[in-house]
């Protein structure tokens, strides 16, 4: 198979089982995931949740305490990264500043398929293969740069590129070698929120046109949500919920889940108090998103406004209940606005509430 050519390996991956151990400490808790050909997945957890240490461990820089990586049905656990030729694109990015884009893009090949001596600049005049090879690599090199709009820049050095620009060299560089899948730790977090939006976009798209395996690390469960085919979300060393985004974000599965997922925290009133909002409520959680609540004489939760803020399209209350539970309520347009320290009746649909037994599992919905 050529290197150069598209890949007849990019496919499946998973870790089976996996757990890391630093130390004594468990980073990996008996993690199983699988990305399928063509499919993007989004890894989204807090600080310290394990995400970077699986990815790590999928692209073979760390090695599994127990468990299996696999590869397209083989066991790569005990193999390094050239063997498992997976594309990996950090948060920064280093390019070679000295070198041009097209010398940036074509490295990994050239470091890949070429000696020391067939590198030099001047090698292609004494041999046919090793011309072939070059002609093969500016080819491939072509090829990636016009997939990322970037083939008008190719004899440009990085300090003459945009930020947004080097991020695609950099996307192009780990693509040039056709992967077998493609990891993306934190590749969002440096840019601005134009920028950001627009590689968002420039990330799917390539997706779509590769069908590479796409594996999406972030602590920004925005980027999740609107990037990715499923989400895994990673709490402790462990997934709590592997779901599309609608599925985790209507349906999670725990307390966790719940109140990670979502632009503002969900409301979440305890066992007994949440008796004010539903029945269940005696036993329960009740959980609530802040769009979801809304003030009401006729609601029997009570709360004090304690800050109001103002948030543009949007206007964020907090209140304290009697029993010092924090709850928001995110109102909108040009609704009249409680004062703060005013107490208000909160009301909320049953349509909109989330059940939660005493040990933060779901609950069906109670009739
Ligand atoms: N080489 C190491 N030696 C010891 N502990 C480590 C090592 N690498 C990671 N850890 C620990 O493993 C846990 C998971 O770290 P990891 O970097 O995977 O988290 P993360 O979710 O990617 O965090 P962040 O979003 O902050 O990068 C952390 O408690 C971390 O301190």
């Amino acid at each position: 198979m050529s290197a150069v050519t598209q890949s007849e390996v990019s496919g499946r991956i998973s870790l089976e089982g996996v757990t890391k151990k630093f130390g004594e400490a468990e980073a990996i808790k008996n993690i199983s995931l699988t990305l399928h050909k063509g499919e993007f997945v989004a890894l989204l957890g807090a600080s310290g949740c394990g995400k970077s240490t699986t990815l790590r461990l999928l692209a073979g820089l760390e090695t599994a305490t127990s468990g299996r990586v696999m590869l397209n049905g083989r066991d790569v656990t005990k193999e390094g990264p050239a063997a498992r030729n997976i594309a990996l694109m950090f948060q920064s990015y280093a390019l070679y500043p000295h070198l041009t884009v097209a010398q940036n893009i074509s490295m990994p090949l050239r470091l890949g398929r070429m000696s020391a001596l067939q590198r030099l600049p001047g090698a292609g005049l004494l041999s046919n293969s090793v011309r072939g090879m070059q002609d093969a690599i500016a080819k491939r090199v072509l090829e990636v740069a016009t997939t990322l709009r970037l083939e008008k820049l190719l004899q440009r050095k990085p300090s003459q590129l945009s930020g947004g620009q080097q991020q695609r060299v950099a996307l192009a560089r780990a693509l040039v070698r056709d992967p077998s899948a493609f990891l993306l730790d934190e590749p969002l977090s440096n840019l601005d929120t134009q920028l950001r939006g627009d590689t968002r976009d420039e990330l799917r798209a390539l997706h779509r046109r590769t069908q590479y395996p796409f594996l999406l690390v972030t602590h920004d469960q925005s980027d999740a949500l609107s990037m990715a085919d499923r989400i895994a979300v990673m709490i402790d060393g462990q997934i709590a919920q592997l779901g599309t985004p609608k599925n985790i974000f209507e349906t999670p599965a725990n307390i966790a889940v719940a109140t990670f997922i979502g632009n503002h925290r969900m409301n979440m009133v305890p066992p007994g108090e949440a008796e004010l909002l539903h029945t269940a409520g005696g036993q329960c959680h009740v959980g609530v998103r802040p769009e979801d609540v809304r003030i009401s004489p006729n609601g029997k939760l009570e709360a004090v406004v304690e800050s109001i803020a103002f948030h543009g399209e949007e206007t964020i209350l907090r209140m304290k209940t009697q029993n010092n539970t924090t709850l928001r309520t995110m109102l909108r347009g040009t609704q009249s606005l409680p004062s703060q320290g005013q107490t208000v009746g909160l009301a909320v649909e049953q349509s909109a509430m989330h059940f939660f037994d005493r040990q933060g599992q779901r609950q069906k919905v109670p009739q």
